[in-house]
C-alpha cells in the first residue's frame, strides 16, 4: 500500500513496477519525461548492481544524458533497428490504451521507438487515466518551413471532422518557439474531448508539413497506473 499520493511518488511506483517486465538481454526503448526518468534511474541501479544486461535507445537528448548518468548502456536504432520493449510515460491514457503524448516535446522519437518495439508499456500516475482523450492539448509537430500555412491546414482538417480549431505555437524557455530535438515546431491543439481518435489520427497525418502528432493508437500493450490505493494494470486484449 502506498502511503503518499504525491504525483512524483506515484510516478516512481509505476516506473519501478515496470522493471518486472524487463529481462536480461532485452533491447529497450527509453521514454522521456519525469515518469520515464524514474524508470531510467531504477533501471540504471539494477544494471550497476550487476543484475541486468540490457541496452537502451533513448527517445530524447535529455533521456540520453540521464541514461549515461545512471549507467544504462545505450545503442541507436541505426545499430539496433528492432527493440523488445519500450517503457514510456504519457499525458493521457484511455481504457483502450490509446494515448496522448508529447507534453515534453519528444513525441516523434517516442513514436518511432515505440513502433520499433515488440511491446510498449506506459507508466503513469492515476491523473493520466481518462475516460476520453482530449483534455490535454494535443501536440502536433510540424516542420518549420511554411509552418503558419501548415497551421491553417491543420485547422481546416480539425474543422472538417467537427473539432475546435484553437491552437498555440509552443514557446521555448527563452526567446522564440520551442524546438524539438529534430529542430521542428509544435502546435498544441485545444480539442476538448476527442470522440473518434482514429479519424483524427488519419486527418492530421494527411496534412503536408505535419511530421507527427501525439495520438498513439495501437502501440501501447499495457499501462501501469499508480494511484494512492495501489497499482492498476491495463492490458490490451
Ligand atoms: O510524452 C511525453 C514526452 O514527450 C511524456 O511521456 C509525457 O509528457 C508525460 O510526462 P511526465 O511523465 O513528465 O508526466
Amino acid at each position: 500500500m502506498v502511503t503518499t499520493s504525491s504525483p512524483d511518488a506515484l510516478k516512481r511506483l509505476a516506473a519501478e513496477r515496470a522493471l518486472d517486465f524487463v529481462d536480461s538481454g532485452m533491447r529497450l526503448g527509453l521514454g522521456s519525461g519525469s515518469t520515464a526518468a524514474h524508470f531510467v534511474a531504477a533501471l540504471g541501479a539494477k544494471v550497476r548492481a550487476g543484475g541486468l544486461d540490457v541496452v537502451g535507445v533513448p527517445t530524447s537528448e535529455s533521456t540520453r544524458r540521464l541514461a549515461v548518468e545512471h549507467g544504462v548502456p545505450l545503442t541507436t536504432l541505426e545499430e539496433t533497428p528492432e527493440l523488445d520493449l519500450t517503457v514510456d510515460g504519457a499525458d493521457e491514457v484511455d481504457g483502450r490504451l490509446r494515448l496522448i503524448k508529447g507534453g515534453g516535446g519528444a513525441l516523434l522519437r517516442e513514436k518511432i521507438v515505440a513502433a520499433s518495439s515488440g511491446r510498449m508499456i506506459v507508466i503513469a500516475d492515476r491523473s493520466k487515466r481518462v475516460a476520453r482523450l482530449g483534455r490535454f492539448p494535443l501536440p502536433v509537430e510540424v516542420v518549420p518551413f511554411g509552418h503558419p500555412s501548415t497551421a491553417v491546414r491543420i485547422a481546416r482538417a480539425l474543422a472538417g471532422i467537427g473539432l475546435p480549431t484553437a491552437m498555440r505555437l509552443r514557446q521555448g524557455s527563452g526567446d522564440g518557439p520551442y524546438r524539438t530535438d529534430g529542430g521542428n515546431l509544435i502546435y498544441d491543439c485545444d480539442l476538448g474531448e476527442i470522440p473518434d481518435p482514429e479519424t483524427l489520427d488519419a486527418a492530421l497525418s494527411a496534412v503536408p508539413g505535419v511530421v507527427e502528432h501525439g495520438l498513439f493508437i495501437g502501440l501501447c500493450a499495457c499501462a501501469i497506473i499508480a494511484g494512492p490505493d495501489g497499482i492498476e494494470l491495463l492490458e490490451r486484449g
